[in-house]
């Protein structure tokens, strides 16, 4: 009947608070026995958001539009396109919106556009108002095709959809990524895009050094704070699922280290899989997380250089 229910001593199994003074020892405890204790953390995070439904990314309308037939958005998070037409599907897109520190739509994870979802990725760019694109695949690895080349070779002005007419200002290459200035305009109304290319970090891997990946998250991050009055930030790689995912994680360790005094990385990663499948997709990733704030508490990076 109505009793209250007392969760006594309750187990919260979203959740695995480390505070930063005992950020060292816990993490050399996880790493013990080859890494014994993070392989079954990362274990509890198997199927986590997995009972979730994925319809529209089933329609016979839309089995096109997903790179990898195992990689699909789930239907409560995903982007949904101003449908044009009556056509089943054409609001349709792989992409989710994910919960950063500051709002629950800070970002939208996305796989890396097909030839044929290019014009779907830029009509989304408009639509949600996005400011900044973080690209963190190459169009080709290891002579496997990861991404379509869905922006400009070079300024002269293309057409990506029936009205929305794209030019890249500038490009600019530096050693670990390339930041590219877009202009999208639709009719009348002009907006810049701004994209971070970074360049250097293996599919289903770890970049093998953490520092570039930092300094990156860090710029991105300032340059999202310039443009909180834009929409999400759109994050993709290949499937959008391993170094997307960790990305993210990276961006909300960085701020949580300077703004909280302890980390939740199993409760961050259970939140972004609830969002998005397979998000952190490798436990070399997820321990990469916690890599990254074991460095900070050793005062490993020196930002001022920046
Ligand atoms: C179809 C099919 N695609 C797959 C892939 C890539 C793949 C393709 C062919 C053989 C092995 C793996 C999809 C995939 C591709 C890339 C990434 N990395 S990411 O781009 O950083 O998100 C993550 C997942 C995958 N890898 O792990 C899991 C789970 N899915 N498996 O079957």
């Amino acid at each position: 009947q109505d009793r209250p229910k007392i969760e006594l001593n309750s187990v919260d199994r979203k959740s695995k608070v480390i505070q930063l003074v005992d950020f060292k020892q816990v993490y050399d405890e996880l790493r013990q026995d080859s890494s014994y204790k993070f392989a079954g953390e990362f274990f509890e995070l198997k199927e986590v958001g997995k009972d979730q439904t994925t319809e529209a990314s089933l329609l016979s309308a839309n089995r096109g539009k997903n790179r990898y037939t195992n990689i699909l958005a789930y239907d409560k998070t995903r982007v949904k396109l101003g449908a044009t037409d009556d056509d089943p599907g054409s609001d349709y897109i792989n992409a989710n919106f994910i919960a950063g520190n500051n709002s629950k739509r800070e970002f939208i994870a996305t796989q890396g556009p097909l030839p044929g979802t290019k014009e779907d990725f830029w009509r989304m760019c408009w639509e949600q108002n996005t400011p900044i694109i973080v690209a963190l695949c190459q169009v080709v690895e290891r002579g496997r095709i990861k991404c379509d080349h869905y922006w400009p070779y070079d300024s002269d002005p293309e057409w990506v959809g029936s009205d929305l007419q794209l030019v890249m200002e500038r490009e600019s290459t530096l050693p670990n990524w390339t930041e590219r200035d877009f202009i999208l305009t639709k009719g009348e109304t002009s907006r810049r895009i701004k994209q971070y290319h970074f360049t250097v970090w293996p599919d289903n891997g770890v970049p093998s050094s953490l520092e570039p990946l930092v300094k990156f998250v860090r710029q991105v991050r300032f340059e999202m704070n310039r443009f909180l009055d834009r929409g999400p930030t759109i994050i993709h790689c290949s499937a959008g699922v391993g170094r997307t995912g960790t990305f993210v994680g990276f961006d909300r360790l960085l701020q949580d280290y300077e703004n909280k005094s302890y980390v939740d990385i199993f409760g961050m990663v259970y939140e972004m899989r609830m969002s998005r499948c397979l998000m952190v997709q490798t436990e070399a990733q997820y321990i990469c997380l916690h890599e990254l704030v074991y460095d900070l508490q050793m005062g490993k990076y020196n930002f001022d250089r920046d």
